[in-house]
């Protein structure tokens, strides 16, 4: 049977799951559920807006509430999955940015801003247990942790390029934090898509587990690994090493938005989506 020590004490994989989770109301949303993990303390943050998890403005919104109310719980950990069975998440709900409402496009592209300032800044420890395919913003979600799990024969990547959409500076940062440079530069041009195993062997995730279950163990026992290091250290040290990323996009937010907007708005770049969304369409039939 597997075990995780868990505040010096031996605990088996049964005691970790069963029976010791309590919701926190106040952190979930309609699309996300937050459950704390009584013994460990530690907080699953679980993304259900099925069939794929697609990034809207709801669900970007409740993921930035949950997250807050995480940190403002002071858990020990965080630990971000799906509600899917097959899917972590399918990124940007592309529907936000085809046709779009502008006034809702703008507040879409702040919402993505500020969960990943969150995300990536976050005060609580961070791990993704990746259950499923997580392209481009599922990526950007999953590699803003501090530590990832996966299940074998998914893919992660962020495949913007191959969507004639270039990353934003912050998506790359995020990816150049956990890749060599020349690794993401390769797989950043290319839009490369990682097998679990290719992803396991660059360091785009830093083990593989057979079920989702077993991930959110190996996730409890990186949090572990904390127990004899001073907490606000921890945070400290964390915030310096990714101070210039979140620098870079506080100073430029306004000016992301436009980008953005206008980006989104050329002819050319709505033809792309609506080919693109008919695409994943006709596949589903
Ligand atoms: C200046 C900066 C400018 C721009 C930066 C913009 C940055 C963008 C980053 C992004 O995140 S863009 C989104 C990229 N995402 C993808 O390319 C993923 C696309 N989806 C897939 O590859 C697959 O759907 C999947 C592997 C995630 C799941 O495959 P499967 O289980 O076979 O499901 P289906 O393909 O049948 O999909 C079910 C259902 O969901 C719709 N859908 C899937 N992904 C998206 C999406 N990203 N946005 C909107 N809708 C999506 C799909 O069309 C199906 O819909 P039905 O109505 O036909 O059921």
């Amino acid at each position: 049977m597997q075990s995780a020590l868990i505040n010096g004490k031996k605990l088996c994989c049964s005691m970790l799951l069963k029976n010791c989770f309590r919701p926190l109301s106040a952190a979930s949303g309609k699309l996300t559920n937050v459950e704390i993990n009584d013994k460990t303390g530690v907080a699953v943050l679980t993304m259900n807006r099925l069939p794929v998890n697609g990034l809207n403005l709801d669900l970007l919104r409740d993921l930035l509430q949950s997250i807050q109310e995480i940190e403002k719980n002071k858990c020990r950990g965080l630990i971000l999955t799906s509600a899917s069975n097959t899917i972590f998440s399918a990124g940007l709900d592309i529907t936000e940015m085809y046709k779009p409402d502008q006034e809702r496009l703008k507040q879409f592209w702040n919402a993505l801003q500020d969960v990943w300032l969150a995300l990536y800044g976050s005060a609580v420890p961070t791990a993704a247990a990746i259950n499923g395919h997580s392209p481009a913003g599922g990526c950007l979600l999953a590699s803003s942790c501090e530590y990832r799990v996966m299940l074998p024969k998914y893919t992660i990547g962020l495949n913007e390029t191959q969507l004639g959409i270039v990353a934003p500076k912050w998506f790359m940062s995020t990816f150049r934090n956990v890749l060599p440079r020349r690794i993401a530069e390769q797989a950043l041009v290319q839009g490369k898509m990682f097998t679990s195993d290719e992803a396991l062997k660059v360091g785009l995730v830093d083990e593989l587990v057979a079920s989702k279950e077993e991930a959110l163990i190996k996730c409890e026992k990186f949090f572990a690994s904390f127990s004899k290091t001073d907490p606000i250290a921890r945070y400290l040290t964390k915030k310096q090493l990714r101070y210039n990323d979140m620098k870079e996009l506080q100073d430029e937010k306004v000016q992301d938005v436009e980008n953005f907007v206008s980006f989104v708005n050329q002819p050319t770049v709505q033809k792309s989506l609506g080919f693109y969304l008919e695409s994943l369409k006709k596949k589903a039939k």
